[in-house]
């Protein structure tokens, strides 16, 4: 593999004897892992019906290695949301954010989502969790993760973290910024990164990390956690990044945390100006874990009295609109969703609790997506059926997932089917996977088909 001659020579300065154990772990192939989403499926039932060759993760419950031949993107349990495909060390930084059911919780770089869907894991679909995304198409593939993990309590937002800053002042109780950066810890991975690296791009990088950083600092509640991470080596990325933010705002301080076997501490004598406890600051290297190169830094806000108004977003007043909703969740489920709702367009959510008002925000899904009003009817969404549980509902077909229905189903085919008519809630070995409309024996699908396997 053919690295930067640049960063080869920096980290040979840096990293003295055990430069040579770190260049070796190139030569390893890169480290594939899966967690488990419990939103869906429980750890313990999740390997009583697990079809992979799979290893545990000891920094993460509910992690596991898997192998190349495994192919876990393309099992009809991904499109079930049972699991979200990440690189192991990645999974590190969600555990150390530690986001508690109810807590309000802001992840501002979030796509494609790994993290996000890690902390709604367990968050337990109650609480706040705004997830953002910067550039458009990347928050598009957010939001689509979001949804395939039947996650309700997240709001999907396209904004500049200066744009947040201004709506949410003093609000969240913990804060994840997994930093843009100039991916050195990707290198194995992703040969885009090995080709865009520079020392220019570091120092650029760096810069943009302070400034995401200061607006995520204003959003925090004083005696809130900010959690920083990237997937990069360069201490300017990473102490020297913590380091500057310390030394000028002296409500935060760094905040020691159970530091798993086989990660290291971050490196005091790679920055001037290092800020007390810098080394308390944790390092993940290829050479000593199964993963990629990871820098993570927790963060505590000192406890204080600044008095904060916020404007709640208000839910629909008027509920005729609801109509339709109501009797589709009379015919179809067997409980009514509540709370406040909210009509985007044609579009019907519910809002997660506490929300602030959205107004004048870029936001791709304002929470718990349940379906499009039409006229005269309602239809239910797709984030509603991987939502849903199998005792959610009146009515289901479950199909095996070897079965060549499964197949059919997630191919956009029609499936036999006998019954009453109405809509059913599709599964796959007992989990949700999508919604079909059943009349006259044939179940139509309703599998989403920007989805839909092609060429299988
Ligand atoms: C390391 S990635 C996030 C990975 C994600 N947390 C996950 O676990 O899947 C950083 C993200 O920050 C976004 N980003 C780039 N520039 C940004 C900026 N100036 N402010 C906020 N986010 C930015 C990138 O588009 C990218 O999606």
């Amino acid at each position: 593999m053919e690295l930067p001659k640049e960063f080869l020579s920096k980290m040979k300065d840096l990293l003295k004897d055990e430069y040579d154990d770190f260049l070796r772990s190139y030569e390893e192939p890169k480290i594939q892992g899966l967690r488990v989403n419990t939103l869906k499926v429980s750890i313990e039932e999740f390997l009583n019906i697990n079809p992979f060759q799979l290893e545990r993760i000891p920094w993460v419950n509910g992690g596991f290695f898997y192998q190349e031949e495994d192919r876990p993107g393309k099992h009809p349990y991904h499109e079930a949301g049972l699991y979200y495909i990440q690189e192991p060390s990645a999974m590190a930084a969600s555990e150390m954010v530690d986001p508690q059911p109810g807590e309000k919780v802001l992840d501002l770089c979030a796509a494609p989502g790994g993290k996000s869907t890690h902390m709604a894991a367990k968050m337990k679909q109650q609480g706040l969790l705004l997830t953002n995304e910067l550039y458009p198409a990347r928050a598009k593939i957010l939001s689509q993760n979001v949804e395939r993990m039947g996650i309700k309590n997240a709001v999907v937002t396209n904004e500049a973290p200066s744009k947040l800053a201004e709506r949410f002042p003093n609000f969240f109780d913990r804060i994840l910024v997994d930093a843009p950066c100039s991916g050195e810890g990707m290198f194995r991975k992703d040969p885009g990164a090995r080709e865009e690296w520079s020392l220019e791009n570091v120092a650029a990088c760096a810069e943009r990390q302070s400034e995401i950083l200061r607006y995520a600092a204003m959003m925090l509640r004083p005696g809130g956690r900010l959690v920083y991470s990237t997937c990069t080596f360069s201490p300017e990325e990473n102490e020297g990044v913590i380091s500057q933010f310390l030394n000028q705002d002296s409500r935060f301080e760094i905040e020691e945390i159970h530091v798993y076997e086989g990660f290291d501490h971050g490196r005091e004598e790679w920055v001037s100006n290092g800020a007390e406890n810098i080394e308390k600051t944790i390092r993940i290297w290829p050479q000593q874990v199964r993963g990629e190169g990871h820098y993570i830094a927790v963060l505590r806000k000192a406890e204080s009295e600044e008095p904060t108004k916020w404007k709640y977003e208000d839910g629909l007043k008027d509920q005729k609109q609801l109509k339709d909703f109501f009797q589709f969740a009379k015919e179809t489920l067997t409980y009514t969703p509540k709370g406040e709702f909210i009509i985007f367009g044609d579009q019907l959510y519910l809002l997660p609790d506490e929300m602030l008002s959205l107004k004048n925000l870029k936001v791709i899904r304002p929470g718990w997506h349940l379906g499009t009003i039409k006229k005269n009817r309602f239809e239910p969404s797709h984030a509603l059926a991987l939502s849903l549980k199998g005792d959610e509902v009146k009515n289901k077909w479950n199909l095996d997932k070897n079965s060549p229905e499964i197949l059919a189903y997630l191919k956009g085919e029609s499936i036999k089917a006998e019954g009453p008519k109405g809509w059913y809630l599709v599964e796959v070995d007992g989990y949700s996977i999508g919604w079909g409309k059943l009349a006259d024996g044939v179940l139509k699908n309703h599998f989403p088909k920007g989805l839909r396997w092609m060429g299988v």
